[in-house]
């Protein structure tokens, strides 16, 4: 089951959180950016006074009791401070940007290491990719921008409204707090919105998934042949506009809620700006307020409510990345993870395998995949997997190869449960080619020597891959060779048969030197004569390899040392091809009956 180990966090934590984590990516920007931002903001809160001052002097120039020097002395130090203030924001972006973008590398960075460290359980969860592809949103270009941006934006606003307000407050209190009353609805409101609207994205995310599914088959070159023989795409585009709507109208009528509810709020915060002004007018009309504090006041009345709206709108909008931001925490908290090489124990150099009462039932399915296994096989043994479809046998050759754990039971590499084997080490020992192998849209070169990435630059051994699984005579026709692109996504590559990436698939399994081998159905798109090359192969390089081949023909079967048929993820019958034969059970029956197609 997926572990995720945190629950619900509040906005302060995950704020916390990231601020913890944007300084220990860059700690020496990140504190710059705030300097910057604090010093702008005192700048402006001064201006409010400067205002103030240049008002009254200019009223004192025109009855003649200032000098006009005074008043440009001052206009002077406005005018400079201003200029220090704008210089300020272009430094500011700059390291903003550079800030934001070491966020997204080390964002994109974590989200793939937590990826590959995950077990292979988690991935077959549904929950697990609605997750992902919310904690992935994060990721997206501008993500980190409007984070960043929103987040120092509203610390500038809250400095500069803080610096305006207490102006106000020193001057009159009453009238800040009536200001402030009548401001903070709206930004409030906007506040529970981006809540809900968050709430709603979460639970839109499987349909939004459905959605990107039928746009991809639309678009894939993969999928095209079927679409177009079989006339799917009316039929997809329907099913993709459907949820379209769906998605898109359930955000369109929250949007038009928000707003009415906006429209009334944002006028309750005009008629608090209106009746501060209007306390303004009439204390100059009775003489209490100078005409130089009102011109501040005029000003410092709007800068207060635009600025407590301005600090909750970004408020808003940051607790609202915040929130996926969070995802993208719980993301990060999922396990189970494979376990880590410090604490995990040396495979020992025996290749043996016990399993004891094994069963396997897949993430989020009623059936046991694997029943109630019990089996040995001993160390230079070959075994054949065979049975009807969906019998279990790649199932088995995934939990031998450490990818899944058992639901039930254990599975010891020789004395050691598997579970607590250093992998990494022991999958340095196995040479798999799984029955869905990867076609990788790189090089020839690179498609064999992934097989052993360390040797990727030996050519001789990548050869020598080649030749032992029949792929050179392939790559001899290739207009590259070895440096043919296998993919006509990008210019200059090339395509091939699935028979041929099949022998490219088992060159990159003899790239490695393994005491374990594991073939899941490799000759199912091989010709007659491929297929008994690679056979012939597999039985010669096998000799005193712990190996294990799934496959449908028995006439493979019958020259490794024990067979196995599987029957609804259970072992039915195993021995040798004679004693299976003799014994006139199940195998012997499948037996003649393949064999009645070569009398
Ligand atoms: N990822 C999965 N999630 C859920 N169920 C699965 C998954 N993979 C396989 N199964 C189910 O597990 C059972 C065993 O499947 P498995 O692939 O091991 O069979 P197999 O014997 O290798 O079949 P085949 O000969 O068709 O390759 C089947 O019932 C299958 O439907």
């Amino acid at each position: 089951m997926v572990q995720r180990l945190n629950g619900k966090q509040s906005s302060y934590r995950l704020l916390m959180q990231y601020i913890v984590w944007m300084l220990r990516i860059d700690m020496r920007r990140v504190a710059g950016l705030f300097v910057i931002q604090l010093l702008g903001s005192l700048l402006t809160g001064m201006n409010v006074i400067l205002v103030s001052r240049i008002a009254n002097l200019a009223i004192g120039v025109y009855q003649q009791t200032d000098p006009l020097s005074a008043l440009f002395f001052w206009l002077a130090v406005t005018l400079g401070l201003a200029a220090i203030n704008n210089s300020l924001w272009p430094l500011f972006s700059l390291q903003e940007e550079k800030v934001r973008l070491e966020l997204e590398e080390s964002l994109l960075q974590d989200l793939q290491d937590k990826a590959s460290r995950l077990r292979l359980e988690v991935f077959e969860r549904s929950d697990f990719h609605d997750l992902l592809g919310r904690a992935r949103s994060v990721t997206e270009p501008g993500f980190m921008l409007n984070i960043s941006y929103d987040l120092f934006h509203m610390v500038r606003s809250a400095f500069n409204m803080f610096t305006i307000s207490a102006v106000v407050l020193w001057w009159n209190p009453w009238l800040f707090f009536a200001i402030a009353i009548t401001a903070l609805p709206s930004p409030i409101m906007k506040w529970l919105e981006v809540q809900k609207l968050f709430q709603l994205e979460k639970e839109q995310i499987p349909d939004v998934r459905l959605r990107n599914y039928y746009a991809g088959i639309m678009r894939s070159r993969e999928a095209a042949k079927e679409v177009r023989t079989f006339g799917l795409a009316d039929w997809l585009h329907s099913r993709w506009q459907g949820l379209f709507w769906q998605v898109e109208d359930a955000k369109f009528r929250l949007s038009v809620r928000n707003n009415v509810k906006h429209v009334l709020l944002y006028s309750l915060g005009v008629v608090g700006v209106s009746c501060g002004i209007a306390w303004c007018v009439a204390a100059v009309l009775n003489g209490s307020l100078n005409e130089g504090r009102f011109a501040a006041m005029f000003v410092a009345l709007g800068g207060v409510s635009a600025g407590i709206r301005s600090v909750f709108d970004s408020f808003s909008r940051v607790s609202g990345s915040l929130l996926r931001i969070g995802d993208f925490f719980d993301y990060m908290l999922l396990g189970p993870e494979e376990e880590p090489a410090t604490t995990a124990k040396q495979p020992s150099e025996q290749a043996s395998f016990v399993l004891e009462h094994v069963s396997f039932r897949y993430p989020q399915t009623d059936r046991d995949a694997l029943q109630d296994v019990c089996c040995t096989f001993c160390d230079g043994e070959r075994i054949a997997l065979i049975g009807e479809n969906g019998s279990g046998k790649t199932t088995l050759v995934k939990l031998l190869a450490g990818l899944y754990q058992p639901t039930e039971g254990v599975i010891r590499f020789g004395d050691t449960d598997l579970q607590l084997i250093d992998m990494a080490e022991l999958r340095r020992r196995m040479a798999v080619v799984f029955q869905d192998f990867n076609r990788y849209a790189f090089t020839v070169r690179d498609n064999i020597g992934f097989g052993n990435v360390m040797e990727l630059q030996h050519g001789g051994l990548i050869q020598d891959a080649a030749v032992r699984s029949g792929a050179d005579e392939i790559i001899a026709g290739l207009p590259q060779g070895y440096d043919t692109l296998l993919t006509k996504q990008f210019s200059g590559g090339t395509e091939l048969s699935g028979g041929q990436w099949q022998k490219l698939a088992i060159a990159r399994s003899y790239m490695r030197e393994a005491a374990i081998a594991m073939l899941d159905e490799p000759t199912s798109a091989l010709d007659p004569k491929a297929e008994s090359d690679v056979l012939r192969q597999f039985l010669a390089t096998s000799q005193n390899k712990t190996a294990f081949i799934v496959s449908h023909r028995l006439g493979l079967a019958r020259f490794c040392d024990r067979i196995l048929l599987m029957q609804d993820g259970r072992i039915v019958e195993q021995g040798s091809h004679d004693e299976l034969v003799a014994k006139n059970g199940e195998y012997a029956q499948l037996w003649a009956m393949q064999s009645q197609w070569y009398n």
